[in-house]
C-alpha cells in the first residue's frame, strides 16, 4: 500500500508548488492513472515517489514505512519506472539495459540471463532482441524493452510516465492490452501518467485527476464521467458523452440490473453478444437490430437477452457507478 501524507515540492525560486500538499492512499495491485493539463504536478508527484525529487514537505508510506526513512536503493528496488522517452542506454545492447537493475543488485549471471529471456517472452519480444541496439529497434519496440527493464528486479510498484506517449494508435492498444494482461498475471501497483483520456479510462481503476498541483477528484473511470465533483473533471473527461460511459460497463452488469428481468429466450442470433463486451459495442449491434434485442451466450450457454431498456436503466441508476470492471 502508498499512503501520501500532504506531499508537497516547491521548486526554489517558484512561488506556486509544483505539488501541493496531496494526500490520498492507493491499494496493492491497482492501477492509477493520473490526469491533468500539462505543468500540473504529474511528472514531479512520481519523481518523489521514487525519490529523483525529495518533498519540501510531506510524507509517503511503502507498506507502512515511511519512504524517507529507506535507503534510496532499497526503495527504487521496489519501484520500476518506464518513461517516454524510454531512457534506454544507446550504448548498451537490449540484453544489457534490460539487466541494469538486476546487475546493480548482485544478482548471479545465470539468474540474469534467464530473467532477460523471460522478460522478453513476456513484453511480446522476440529473443534474437538481445544481441540488437536501441537504435535498431522500432519506437514501439523500444517501450517494450523499456517495460521490461522497468519490470526486472519485479517491484512491486510501477511508475509509467507517458510511457506509449510517442506510438501510432494501434501499436499504442497493443501496448495497453499488454500492459493489462501484465497487470492481472502479476499484481503490481501501477501509477501511470498519460495526457489521453481514452487511454486513462481504459487501463485505470481509478483516475487521479489534478490541477495546479492539486487533486481535483481520486475516483473510478465511470465516477468521473457520471458524477465528475468539478466542472473541470467534466471538460476534461468529455463526462457528457453517454457513449464514453457505456464503454466502461459490461453487458455482464446490465443483464444483472435489478430493474429488468433477463430473459433466457433460446433464439440464437447470429453474432450474440458475450457477457464481457461493452456496452457501447452492444449499443452499436442493438441499433441495427431493433426492439427484440440480442441475445448473451458465454461458452455456448445463453445468459439472457440484452435490449435497449438495459441501457436505458444502467445509465439511469447511480448504483451501479464505481463498479464497472
Ligand atoms: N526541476 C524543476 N525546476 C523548477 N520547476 C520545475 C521543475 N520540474 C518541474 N517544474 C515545474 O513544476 C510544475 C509541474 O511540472 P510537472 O513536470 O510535474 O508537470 P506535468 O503535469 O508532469 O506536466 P506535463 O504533462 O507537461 O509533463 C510545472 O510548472 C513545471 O514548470
Amino acid at each position: 500500500m502508498l499512503v501520501a501524507d500532504e506531499l508537497t515540492k516547491l521548486f526554489p525560486g517558484e512561488s506556486q508548488p509544483a505539488v501541493d500538499a496531496v494526500s490520498f492512499t492507493v491499494e496493492p495491485g491497482e492501477f492509477i492513472v493520473l490526469l491533468g493539463p500539462s505543468g500540473c504536478g504529474k511528472t514531479t508527484l512520481l519523481k518523489m515517489i521514487n525519490r529523483l525529487y525529495e518533498p519540501t514537505s510531506g510524507r509517503f508510506f511503502i507498506e507502512g514505512v515511511d519512504a524517507h526513512d529507506m535507503p534510496v536503493t532499497e526503495l527504487r528496488r521496489r519501484i520500476g519506472y518506464a518513461i517516454q522517452q524510454t531512457g534506454l542506454f544507446p550504448h548498451l545492447r537490449i540484453a544489457q539495459n534490460i539487466a541494469v537493475v538486476p546487475r546493480l543488485l548482485g544478482w548471479p549471471r545465470e539468474r540474469i540471463e534467464a530473467r532477460i529471456d523471460e522478460l522478453l517472452d513476456l513484453v511480446g519480444l522476440p529473443r534474437e532482441f538481445r544481441q540488437r541496439y536501441p537504435r535498431q529497434l522500432s519506437g514501439g519496440q523500444q517501450q517494450r524493452v523499456g517495460l521490461a527493464r522497468a519490470l526486472a528486479a519485479d517491484p512491486a510498484m510501477m511508475l509509467m510516465d507517458e510511457p506509449f506517449g510517442a506510438l501510432d494508435a494501434i501499436t499504442r492498444t497493443r501496448l495497453q492490452d499488454e500492459l493489462m494482461a501484465i497487470q492481472r498475471k502479476l499484481h503490481k501497483t501501477i501509477l501511470f501518467v498519460t495526457h489521453d483520456i481514452e487511454e486513462a479510462l481504459r487501463l485505470a481503476d481509478r483516475v487521479m485527476v489534478m490541477k495546479d498541483g492539486r487533486i481535483v477528484q481520486f475516483a473510478t473511470p465511470l465516477m468521473l464521467l457520471a458524477q465528475p465533483e468539478d466542472p473541470f473533471v467534466a471538460e476534461l473527461t468529455g463526462a457528457s458523452d453517454l457513449l464514453r460511459q457505456l464503454s466502461l460497463i459490461t453487458v455482464e452488469r446490465a443483464l444483472a440490473h435489478p430493474g429488468l428481468q433477463p430473459s433466457t429466450d433460446e433464439t440464437a442470433d447470429l453474432t450474440p453478444l458475450h457477457p464481457q463486451d461493452d456496452l457501447r459495442l452492444a449499443l452499436t449491434r442493438l441499433l441495427s437490430v431493433g426492439d427484440e434485442g440480442l441475445v448473451v451466450v458465454e461458452d455456448g450457454r445463453t445468459c439472457g437477452r440484452l435490449t435497449l431498456s438495459h441501457l436505458q436503466a444502467v445509465l439511469r441508476d447511480p448504483a451501479l457507478l464505481g463498479a464497472q470492471r
